[in-house]
């Protein structure tokens, strides 16, 4: 079965609200999501949730991701330690159009403090609308694969 209507989902607890108005934004999309996340307001590290998301991807259980922490930054930098990750923080939907269609991100990373949540359910709905344009952007995402 494809992959391409599965979306990981990962969080820490300052993003358990944000993570739920999201995946049901998702559902209503048509995409089917797995929640790796923490549901609740009990502190958590935001690396593991990232690596649970990057695994899921990598073992070709979902093909895509949406993290969200505080700020969107930490789960970032810690899902693009793995190799076949492109995460990018956004921040508005004209960054998450751009993150699909130069970048061609698989992880969409979210601040629940510093993106409201109806920004962010833009920036949601912008990158899973955004194709990727291979054939202008294509050669500098393979530069990226070989680094
Ligand atoms: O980049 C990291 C995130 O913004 C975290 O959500 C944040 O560091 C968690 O901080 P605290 O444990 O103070 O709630």
């Amino acid at each position: 079965m494809s992959n391409s209507k599965v979306v990981a989902m990962g969080n820490d607890h300052v993003a358990h609200d944000l993570k739920f108005i999201l995946k049901a934004d998702l559902e209503e999309m048509g995409y089917t999501v797995i929640n790796f996340g923490c549901d609740s307001s009990d502190a958590v590290d935001y690396p593991d949730y990232a690596r649970k998301v990057a695994k899921a991807i990598i073992d070709g259980e979902a093909a895509w991701g949406v993290l969200v922490c505080g700020s969107g930054l930490g789960i970032s930098i810690a899902a693009n330690r793995y190799k076949e990750i492109r995460a990018t923080p956004v921040h508005d939907s004209l960054g998450a159009r751009l993150a699909r269609e130069h970048n061609n991100a698989n992880v969409l990373c979210l601040g629940a403090q510093t993106t409201g949540t109806w920004v962010a359910r833009d920036c949601l709905k912008a990158f899973f609308a955004t194709d990727f344009i291979a054939d202008v952007h294509g050669f500098r995402v393979d530069m990226l694969k070989s680094m």
